[in-house]
């Protein structure tokens, strides 16, 4: 029993669709399988812009059209026969979304998200299913939310993992036994019957909690990269592949922000001891890289960068020292608008925090303990960090650079500073 997942550049158009048939077509026949799919190319980002343009009481329609003639185009291609299922499937999540975006309330801002953005998943994985299908390949279409529960946590839901492994026992195994299955990414169900979703580039965590429920021989998720490199290639020059990587090293780069892979995907694996492995859409025959419960020597140092990072800094309004009571009121607060910290440091009259930046987010900190703290915040930068470094590493990034703040460990050094024009001086 094994688990894949496909991205959303695995499924950009109509000749990446036929080239997952063609991956699958190599399986042998006996081989169960589930597959998980996200939005189509960059589908998430347009029905978020959609979202945006209707909760505001913009004119969204011509962006939603865009959205739908993308997805029509692909259909046409793939299905030359007009009275295929699939043309009413397509028509049916379109008006649906519709129906919803002339519907939405001025609140619940979250709740409203996850209810459209989950349709890209929808669609895709009804596309995919329907083109299987003509090609000869039997399969299932699983709408994922009757068995992955998560609690009502919208934009990040928190998975229930005893009554997802229950469903997936009950529900999914049984048919993968008969037919290959094909699931979405990134979105869930409540007890309600309402959709969430699990955080943007949430479909590796979605595969890994399948691979994890149905305890799977192994998850691999097909990227346009030929594995996991030790940086971006997209951002560094003279990347090299990894050829394995222990659990816990992949767990700290996916945290520290190299994006190939979901930070939640490792943890539920590692304990399973399910390998991960990373390969290349584009060359299925190349080995990839595997992700697994190995020793080896240190490897070669990864660099990994967060864009759109704030520094936020707390003063205490009566120039006080910065006390454990200041730092739990500050983390309580931090909590509560959910924002993510990605490093901090403390001196004697100030506390500084390194977060995604979020605007909305910030100035509800701000309202909720402004009266206590003087708050600062600078934006945008980056935050780059070096897993494994060594002097040559640190050097290659620090080079010229404005840093605000610096920090290392034994194992990885990271630093906060202006973007500048290119990554690599
Ligand atoms: N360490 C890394 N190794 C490989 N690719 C990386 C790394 N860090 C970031 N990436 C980026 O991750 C991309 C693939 O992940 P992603 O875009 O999430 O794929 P998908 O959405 O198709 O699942 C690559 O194109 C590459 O630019
Ligand atoms: N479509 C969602 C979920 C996801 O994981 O996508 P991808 O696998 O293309 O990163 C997003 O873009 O956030």
């Amino acid at each position: 029993m094994k688990v894949f997942k496909f991205g959303g550049a695995s499924v950009k158009d109509a000749a990446a669709v036929r080239n997952i048939f063609r991956i699958l077509s190599q399986l042998p026949e006996s081989e169960e399988l589930v597959v998980v799919v996200s939005a189509m190319g960059k589908t998430t980002n347009a029905l978020e812009d959609v979202y945006q343009k209707a909760h505001q009481g913009q004119d969204f329609v011509p962006a939603l059209e865009a959205c739908r003639q993308y997805h029509q185009a692909i259909v046409q291609e793939l299905f030359p026969d007009p009275g295929c299922p699939v043309y009413a499937d397509v028509a049916a999540q379109f008006q649906e979304l519709a129906q919803t975006l002339k519907t939405l309330q001025p609140d619940h801002w979250d709740q409203q998200y996850d209810q459209v953005i989950s349709r890209g998943e929808l669609l895709s994985s009804l596309i995919l299913h329907h083109f299987l299908q003509t090609q000869g390949i039997s399969n299932f279409w699983l709408d994922c939310r009757t068995c992955l529960r998560t609690d009502a946590t919208w934009r990040e839901g928190r998975v229930d993992w005893d009554y997802t492994e229950q469903q997936v026992q009950t529900v999914l195994r049984p048919v993968l036994k008969q037919q290959l299955v094909v699931t979405q990414g990134f979105i869930g169900g409540t007890q309600d019957g309402q959709t969430t979703t699990l955080g943007r580039e949430g479909s590796d965590y979605s595969a890994a909690i399948f691979a994890f429920c149905l305890n799977a021989a192994s998850l691999t998720i097909w990227k346009d990269v030929p594995g996991l490199l030790n940086a971006d290639p997209k951002l560094f020059k003279d990347v090299t592949r990894y050829e394995e990587v222990a659990y816990q090293e992949a767990i700290e780069m996916a945290y520290y922000g190299a994006s190939v892979i979901h930070p939640k995907t490792v943890q539920p694996l590692a304990s399973k001891c399910i390998p991960l492995y990373v390969k290349s859409f584009l060359h299925p025959e190349q080995p990839g890289t595997v992700i697994h419960d190995c020793q080896h020597d240190k490897i070669a140092p990864s660099f990994i960068l967060k864009q759109n990072q704030c520094l936020l800094s707390f003063k205490a309004k009566d120039l006080g020292f910065i006390s454990e009571e200041h730092l739990s009121a500050i983390f309580q607060a931090v909590h509560a608008v959910r924002l993510k910290i990605n490093m901090m440091q403390n001196s004697a009259l100030s506390f500084s925090v390194c977060c995604d930046y979020d605007e909305a987010r910030v100035q509800q900190l701000k309202e909720s303990i402004g009266d206590q703290f003087i708050i600062k915040y600078n934006q945008p930068l980056h935050l780059f960090t070096i897993q494994n470094y060594d002097k040559a590493s640190i050097l290659r990034l620090v080079n010229g650079r404005e840093i605000l703040m610096e920090q290392r460990t034994r194992h990885t050094f990271q630093f906060v500073a202006r973007p500048t024009e290119t990554i690599e001086h």
